[in-house]
């Protein structure tokens, strides 16, 4: 058990520093206020499945990509077109998860709308 503690250690201590960056926290803004919205049209067990996954998916990017930044800037801090590609990808690793977030999650809401 002592073994098994040692070895999240560092990983929780990696959520405890995400949840202190600024883009993690808005991510992890956006998921309270997608689990309000699904209190309150009562989403179904399915559509919790969905959006609690993508939101997931969606705070794991950010955080991977907060990673990459810090990596980034630590290895070059200054201007490098490298790094901007670099920097551009990860952003965009979070952008192509959040559309999927805002399309699914959007899909779910007018389900229930329109009902
Ligand atoms: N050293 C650099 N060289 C070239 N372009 C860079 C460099 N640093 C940042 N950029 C460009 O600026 C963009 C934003 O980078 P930055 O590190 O400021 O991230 P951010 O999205 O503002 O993140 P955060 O708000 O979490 O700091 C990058 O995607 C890249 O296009």
């Amino acid at each position: 058990m002592r073994a098994l503690i040692k070895k999240f250690k560092p990983a929780l201590n990696g959520l405890a520093l995400a949840a202190h960056d600024r883009s993690v926290a808005i991510q992890l803004g956006f998921a309270v206020l997608a689990g309000l919205v699904g209190l309150g049209l009562g989403f179904v067990f399915w559509e919790w499945a969905l959006v609690i996954t993508l939101a997931a998916l969606v705070i794991t990017a950010e955080i991977l990509n907060t990673a990459i930044e810090r990596l980034c800037d630590f290895v070059q801090p200054r201007q490098d077109d490298r790094i901007k590609t670099i920097k551009d990808l990860a952003a965009g690793a979070v952008l192509c998860a959040s559309l999927a977030a805002l399309i699914v999650g959007g899909m779910i809401v007018i389900r229930h709308l329109i009902r």
